[in-house]
């Protein structure tokens, strides 16, 4: 992808993809589509196949999606590569469109084997892997010869260092969550896909959950359809290049009071350490004046960090700062106290970690932050979300984008529900699947660095759901670079992060005054 337009960050679920599909199917017969979209796909392939000897290998299944792959077989073909599908699928009983784009590779000269064939095949080497077994029709787990054909390509792919393309979605994954297909939770029956070239609009679970692991780069093809995209989609990814707010101005003429002030509470016996990341971080980030306020005070100064200042917790009046709570809060009555005194206050919040365990755990508190006017950011864990809902992580896992939704809509704030995709919401229902980050970010105090990082954008002038969306950006962006220069994913701490997000931070900053 060249540059990114919002028609690439739209997404679409299943239900509204089906919908518009029918709504246009009198302007584009289905027939143009697969051949649109096997068009697609083979140009996508002829890009990516370095050893055109070798035969393209190609699976179709028994729905459009192998109507798809048989479309893309013919074009190959046609331009005088050689083509192996292995057709999981009864020919004749194809829809119409699908039976003429096997008819039409046929007569190309594709060579068609079905999954008996596999165990020869997989001896073999291949130019590339095109999966084309199931899109978004697939409703059961995978199994007997489906399920075959999936491990032995995946392994082969694996061994032999084939790219494997997915049509539309990759086969096993559920487009709309991002969860495997399956009754049977030992079961991961999916292909590992490098790419997938997706049809009409992006997907929300090609970016979440395990979507990232199964689709690897996503390509969007709108196949002619316009889907009705505009600023006001309130279903997008998560991208700098779109967003339509700015951190307002430095202006020389000001002061620390103008970038405003973090308090962060918490840091119960044993747990200082994520106070005191977080309130690094928010000073890493731009915010004029960063506290401490530590449940188990024993430290009142940080040697590497002496800008921080300490406040006893107890007796602060939370009146004017940003309140970053919960980061190593523990659950002592002391922590229920002050937990109560913030929801209660007219200050913006930012809850995390422990606040969001006390929440979950007491009826107050819960009464308390429903019925707060002032905003908060909720940043829960899948675990904090599910005690927050009253359900299972397992469940919350299963669809992270419901989860969210109804995590804002319950308590009436902005909800970012971390994880791979990391889920940004609002009461409104707008939700953004963030794009950034890497498994480098999967390691303690990671979390402590996001919570720091939200409070400082609110101190300098963002609103909730602004500060959600680019905080969370800058986290994995800064993830990014990390890796980028050899700094994990493998033994990333957390501590390295607030230095990479600064950078990140005034990168944006730049890049958008160079863009106005
Ligand atoms: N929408 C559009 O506008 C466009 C869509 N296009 C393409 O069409 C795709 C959607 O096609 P689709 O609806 O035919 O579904 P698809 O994913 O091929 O699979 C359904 C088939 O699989 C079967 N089946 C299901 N689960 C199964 C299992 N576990 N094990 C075994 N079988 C199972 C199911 O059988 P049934 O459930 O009926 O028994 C049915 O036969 C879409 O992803 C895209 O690639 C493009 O051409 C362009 C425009
Ligand atoms: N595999 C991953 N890919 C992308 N981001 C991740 C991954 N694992 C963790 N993260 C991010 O790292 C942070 C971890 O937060 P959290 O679980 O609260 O950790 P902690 O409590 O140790 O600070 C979240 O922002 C989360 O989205
Ligand atoms: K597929």
């Amino acid at each position: 992808m060249n540059t990114i337009t919002l028609a690439d960050l739209h997404l679409l679920n299943i239900q509204t993809i089906r919908d518009l599909e029918a709504n246009t199917i009198n302007e584009i017969p289905h027939a143009n589509l697969i051949k649109k979209a096997g068009k697609a796909t083979a140009n996508l392939a002829k890009q990516l196949i370095k050893k055109k000897a070798l035969p393209a290998l190609i699976l179709a299944g028994p729905g459009n999606n192998g109507g798809d792959a048989c479309a893309t077989a013919a074009e190959l073909a046609k331009d005088g590569y050689s083509v192996i599908v292995i057709l999981c699928a009864d020919p004749e009983k194809y829809s119409a469109d699908g039976k003429k784009a096997f008819d039409k590779a046929l007569s190309r000269k594709v060579i068609f084997k079905n999954s008996d064939a596999l165990d020869d095949l997989l001896k073999l080497d291949f130019s590339i892997i095109i999966d084309g077994l199931f899109g978004i029709g697939l409703k059961r787990t995978i199994s007997g010869s489906y399920e075959k054909v999936i491990n032995g390509v995946n392994q082969l792919a694996h061994k032999k260092q084939i790219f494997i393309l997915s049509i539309d979605v990759p086969s096993g994954l559920n487009a709309d969550t991002g969860t495997l297909v399956t009754d049977d939770a030992d079961k991961n029956v999916a292909v590992k896909a490098d790419a997938t070239i997706t049809f009409i609009a992006n997907k929300p679970g090609l970016h979440t959950a395990d979507g990232k692991d199964y689709a690897g780069e996503v390509i969007v093809n709108d196949l002619g359809i316009q889907s009705p995209v505009t600023e006001e989609s309130k279903l997008l990814l998560n991208h700098a290049s779109r967003f339509n707010f700015q951190l307002p101005e430095r202006k020389q003429n000001s002061h620390k009071g103008s970038y405003g002030e973090v308090i962060v509470i918490g840091g119960d016996k044993g747990m200082l350490g994520a106070s005191v990341l977080a309130a690094r971080t928010a000073l890493y980030s731009g915010a004029g004046k960063v506290n401490v306020s530590l449940l188990h005070p024993a430290i009142d100064y940080d040697t590497l960090h002496p800008e921080i200042m300490y406040k006893d917790a107890q007796h602060l009046q939370m009146k004017e700062e940003i309140v970053v709570i919960g980061p190593g809060m523990g659950h002592s009555d002391i922590a229920k106290t002050i937990l109560s005194k913030a929801l209660s206050s007219e200050i913006s919040l930012v809850i995390d970690a422990d606040a969001l365990n006390l929440i979950a755990a007491n009826k107050e508190l819960n009464d308390l932050l429903m019925g707060r006017t002032a905003s908060s950011i909720l940043t829960p864990h899948p675990l904090e979300a599910a005690r927050l809902l009253h359900i299972s992580a397992k469940e919350v896992q299963q669809d992270r984008c419901k989860a969210a939704l109804l995590l804002a809509d319950k308590f009436k704030c902005v909800v970012v529900l971390k994880g791979s995709g990391t889920i940004i919401t609002d009461p409104e229902g707008r939700l953004r699947i963030n794009t950034t980050g890497n498994p480098g970010l999967a390691t303690g105090g990671s979390g402590d660095v996001l919570a720091g990082l939200c409070g400082a954008l609110l101190a300098q002038g963002l609103n909730s759901f602004e500060t959600a969306q680019l905080a969370v950006w800058l986290h994995g962006a800064a993830a990014d670079t990390l890796v980028e220069a050899g700094v994990g994913p493998i033994g990333m701490i957390a501590s390295e992060l607030p230095e990479a997000i600064r950078h990140c931070l005034n990168a944006f900053v730049d890049n958008q005054r160079l863009a106005n």
